[in-house]
């Protein structure tokens, strides 16, 4: 058995000016210690697949299982990476990276050697006492990364983490993600709206489109770990980020038909 699994599931909003079906007949699975990017238009429905894998919403139909139960509510072995850091401006950094221990009730001395751990690897060693007002917006990613490790999740859900950050940022995110990657064998789900981010992190990259907002294509990417920068410069990276613009591309033209 897949260590999530996504079986035929629906989610319909119900709304002022009548339903919407936000996700339609989605189905795949993922493997433990997989990464898969999730890739597609504005409104296909990646964010609400996203929050079903997290339990934060109900599915209108279909089943979500992760690591063999059922998912009905918010679950604690999950690590949530939104786009917007959302630190807490009152906190220092180490008690934003703590804070979830501390709402869990968990064992605040022994985090607060695995926080400091935490913010070495993501090069914030020194600045473990700064406020969120006083970091970059990707130094506020990097938090925000470090909080969604620190009660050791097996699973990360990312929602666009670094879609707000500067291109060279972005890469230095990129890379810091890959190195977590190698480190800590956690799975993934990204949501990206950025083919070739998808391509340097995952092993498996999904496309969805909308009407219906359904899975059309699923591709593996065959590239051996630990992946570097340069791994954008090959022929075949090209060649599969072109695949997934045909498949992305053609969706649209399905939409502008529609
Ligand atoms: N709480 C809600 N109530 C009603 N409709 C919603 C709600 N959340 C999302 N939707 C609608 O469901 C559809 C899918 O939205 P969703 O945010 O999941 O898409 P997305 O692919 O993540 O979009 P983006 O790439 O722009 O973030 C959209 O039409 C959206 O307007």
């Amino acid at each position: 058995m897949s260590y999530i699994s996504v079986d035929r599931v629906f989610k319909i909003y119900g709304g002022r000016q009548g339903p919407v079906e936000a996700v339609s007949n989605v189905s795949f699975a993922v493997e433990a210690g997989e990464f898969v990017s999730i890739l597609g238009p504005s409104g296909c429905g990646k964010s609400t697949l996203l929050m079903m894998l997290a339990g934060l919403e109900a599915t209108t139909a279909g089943a979500i299982t992760i690591d063999g139960r059922t998912v009905t509510s918010p679950r604690r072995d999950v690590g949530l990476i939104f786009q917007d850091a959302t630190l807490l401006p009152w906190l220092s950094v180490l008690d934003n990276v703590l804070f979830p221990i501390r709402i869990m009730k968990g064992d605040l001395a022994t985090h607060r050697q695995k926080a400091r751990e935490l913010l070495d690897m993501v090069g914030l060693g020194d600045f473990h006492a700064h406020k969120p007002a006083q970091l970059s917006g990707g130094m506020r990613q990097r938090v925000a990364i470090c909080r969604a490790l620190i009660h050791d999740p097996h699973l990360l859900l990312m929602d666009e983490p670094f879609s707000a950050l500067d291109a060279i940022t972005r890469d230095d995110m990129n890379m810091a993600l890959l190195e977590i990657w190698q480190r800590y064998h956690k799975t993934g789900v990204f949501i990206t709206h950025s083919i070739r981010e998808a391509v340097v992190l995952s092993d498996r990259v999904l496309v969805m489109t909308r009407r219906p907002s359904t899975v059309v294509c699923d591709i593996r990417i065959p590239f051996a770990r630990p992946r570097g920068r340069d791994l954008g410069e090959t022929l075949e990276f090209n060649a599969i980020c072109r695949t997934l613009r045909e498949h992305i591309e053609a969706g649209h033209r399905r939409d502008r038909a529609a």
